[in-house]
């Protein structure tokens, strides 16, 4: 699959007093679940629409496997795309769908059942697409999506409308795609989503890259050197460790954030002391809080222009 890779240069563009994309530029790798995170309005689904070629970028560009969409001679076998799971007649049953798609781009009909499997949805396929749950949508377009066994795969929110269940089948099933050496792109607005699933981050705020990272990295970031400590003498422990060079704050009525000392000198120090300790933990971020931290000032400004505009 050398041909998986999706890439974004400089990309622009403008719909008329918004610039929803500005100046964008991130590659999504082979073998890669990549992660399209930002605020609602931050440019997510416009850089997908034109690495689809549905929007025309004002500047830049948008590649799949090295080349613009309009320039892939087979397409449905060269990228599968999740944009719009409700985009689909009522009276048409879901399997019908997927042949009719099979046979205009000359798929062997076996295909239609073999994705229909691997979304777990043969039975529904059968009754008429009117009647389905926005899962059963979802799940119908990402069977139209992998279809022609395309080695890049571009997915706008897919998680939306599943139930957990749903949730932890689309993970397993993206972490499959991937393993097989496709380029996967997966955008969602929570962080949370893709905990988990991801492997790399693009972060995107006011369609600009925020941060274009391994989820490891971000994750030991935002970790930092924290530790929480939990003890009943939170004035006698604030004052030890503070002499001793470390950083305290307090978080609540008996817990201290200590920083700048490693877990053991800190137990070492209490300890020796008689200082009593209920609970001592190196903190590790989770991704929704690395997500924040990163994207607090794009939103800061967000809501600083609303309050602007309303005065
Ligand atoms: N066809 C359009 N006409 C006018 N403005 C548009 C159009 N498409 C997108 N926009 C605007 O461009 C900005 C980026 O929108 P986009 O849908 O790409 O963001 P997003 O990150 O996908 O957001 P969400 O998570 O809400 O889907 C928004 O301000 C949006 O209102």
């Amino acid at each position: 699959m050398s041909d998986a890779t999706i890439e974004v240069r400089n990309l622009r563009k403008r719909f008329g007093r918004t610039l929803a994309v500005d100046g964008l530029s991130f590659t999504a790798e082979p073998g890669m679940v990549t992660g399209f995170v930002g605020p609602n309005g931050a440019g997510k689904s416009t850089t997908m629409r034109a690495l689809l070629g549905l929007d025309a970028a004002d500047e830049g560009e948008a590649l799949i496997g090295g080349r613009p969409y309009h320039a892939l001679r087979t397409p449905l076998l060269e990228v599968g795309a999740l944009l719009d799971a409700a985009a689909l007649h009522p009276s048409r049953r879901g399997r019908d769908h997927l042949r009719w798609l099979a046979h205009s781009h000359g798929l062997p009909m076996s295909r239609v059942d073999e994705v229909l499997d691997q979304v777990g949805m043969d039975a529904a396929a059968r009754r008429r697409a009117g009647g389905y749950s926005l899962g059963m949508r979802q799940r119908l377009g990402l069977a139209a999506a992998l279809l022609g066994d395309p080695p890049v795969l571009l997915l706008d929110e897919p998680v939306n409308g599943l139930d957990p269940e749903g949730i932890q089948w689309i993970r397993t099933l993206l972490r499959d795609l991937a393993s097989e050496g496709r380029a996967i792109l997966v955008s969602s607005h929570l962080m949370s989503e893709l905990e988990d699933t991801a492997d790399h981050l693009v972060v995107i705020g006011r369609g600009r890259l925020i941060a274009e990272t391994a989820v490891a990295d971000l994750l030991a970031a935002a970790s930092g050197d924290r530790v929480r400590l939990r003890t009943s003498a939170r004035a006698e422990a604030m004052e030890l460790l503070a002499r001793e060079g470390a950083t305290v704050a307090v978080t609540d009525r008996d817990t201290l954030t200590v920083t700048g000392m490693p877990t053991q000198r800190i137990v070492e120090l209490l300890t020796g002391s008689n200082v009593p300790i209920a609970e001592v933990a190196a903190h590790r971020a989770t991704l929704e809080e690395a997500y924040m931290e990163l994207t607090r000032e794009s939103v800061e400004f967000a809501s600083a222009r609303k309050s602007e505009a309303a005065e």
